[in-house]
């Protein structure tokens, strides 16, 4: 039964109502559906959901980690919604994650740091640290809010015995227009094999594009990838609009495929075949380094543009950044990050014939 504060089953209402945590006197954080599912919620905008027989696989899925990236917040909430109203049967334990809810309500990437810039401990908080004795003067909330998150997907895979499959899809979209629509970023995997179950997953998804990650990161799917040996992404999907503003028939291969995976109901795969992919290794990535730092291209020009050889790219103060390699191009471009993060990244095509398994 859902408790009387929850009866609307609009967990993301509910999150939103309580950005920062949770109302102390709230009873229960833990309940059952009539279906036997298991439902605790362990934070704001954190809810693990256990059916009662599951199968092999330990699903994370997030959003709002950026907060005006809202088309993965749509589909979350309508995940969730369903499992609670019973309209959708889980076979399998999933912990869904709505990450910065203080910027989704302020409609904003952040507040005051970017999220996915402080993970695998990037936050400065170590373990045997008391977070929420920890105040905002001290370290932001979104900085706690990843050691927090950190917590919370290592008690989800660590609640059941070790050797099952675990996977997190850490749901985004881009800032600016994209020449492939949806998109994958693939962590860094310390020479380990791409997963070519997750490439025909993903594909099913309608996300047929990769950057292949060549270097460790402090983000969320890397965290997860390296820390947790899950098979982890950050899936771009679209532009970012506001909330309730989004298409959402151009993210429903994205939901369908998510639901049916959650739900064991069949999905339609194809075997791995790297022609059917645009894959792109991320070649080099450009920092900012100072104020001065600008981009020297339009805002209209889209993720993936080729630009010709020798085009000015960006300008740090002295430094000039140019396309240096036939077929570069660039993702991500953004001169409003914080000195020391990254700017922009350059991608050209790849192969990983034998590189995967
Ligand atoms: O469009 C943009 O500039 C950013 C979209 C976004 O938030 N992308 C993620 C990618 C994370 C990764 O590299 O895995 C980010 O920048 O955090
Ligand atoms: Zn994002």
């Amino acid at each position: 039964m859902l408790p009387a504060w929850l009866s609307s089953a609009d967990f993301l209402a509910f999150t939103l109502a309580n950005p920062e945590q949770l109302p102390s006197d709230l009873q229960p954080l833990t309940f059952q559906l009539k279906n036997g599912t298991d439902c605790q919620i362990w934070d704001t905008g954190i809810i693990c959901f256990t059916p009662q027989t599951y199968g092999n696989n330990d699903i994370v899925l997030s959003c709002g980690v950026h907060g005006n990236e809202t088309a993965p917040i749509e589909i979350c909430a309508a995940l969730v919604q369903d499992i609670l109203l019973e309209r959708l049967q889980l076979s399998e334990r999933v912990l869904f994650l709505f990450g910065n809810p203080p910027a989704i309500n302020a409609g904003k990437r952040e507040l005051i740091d970017n999220m996915n810039r402080f993970f695998s401990g990037a936050h400065g908080i170590s373990n045997d640290r008391d977070i929420d004795a920890i105040t905002d003067v001290e370290i932001s909330f979104e900085k706690r809010r990843c050691a927090r998150l950190e917590q919370y997907v290592s008690r989800f895979y660590q609640a059941v015995p070790a050797g099952r499959e675990r996977c997190l899809y850490d749901l985004h979209t881009a800032i600016r227009g994209s020449q492939f629509e949806k998109f994958a970023v693939y962590p860094f995997l310390h020479g380990k094999p791409w997963s070519e179950a997750q490439f025909s997953l993903l594909a099913a998804c309608d996300i047929p594009c990769f950057l292949l990650m060549q270097t460790p990161a402090t983000t969320f799917s890397y965290y997860a990838a390296q820390t947790h040996g899950a098979h982890a992404f950050t899936l771009e999907l679209g532009k970012a609009r506001p909330l309730g503003e989004n298409d959402m028939s151009r993210f429903a291969k994205v939901a369908d495929t998510l639901r049916a995976l959650i739900s064991g109901a069949d999905i339609t795969t194809k075997p791995f075949v790297e022609t059917d992919f645009q894959l792109f290794e991320v070649y080099r990535a450009i920092n900012k380094q100072t104020e001065a730092f600008e981009l020297c291209f339009a805002t209209s020009i889209e993720n993936f543009t080729q630009l010709p050889l020798g085009t000015l790219l960006a300008k740090d103060a002295d430094i000039e950044y140019r396309v240096e390699q036939p077929g570069e191009a660039i993702i991500f471009p953004n001169a409003n990050v914080a000195l020391g993060q990254r700017a922009m990244l350059m991608v050209k095509p790849v192969s990983i014939i034998g590189q995967t398994a």
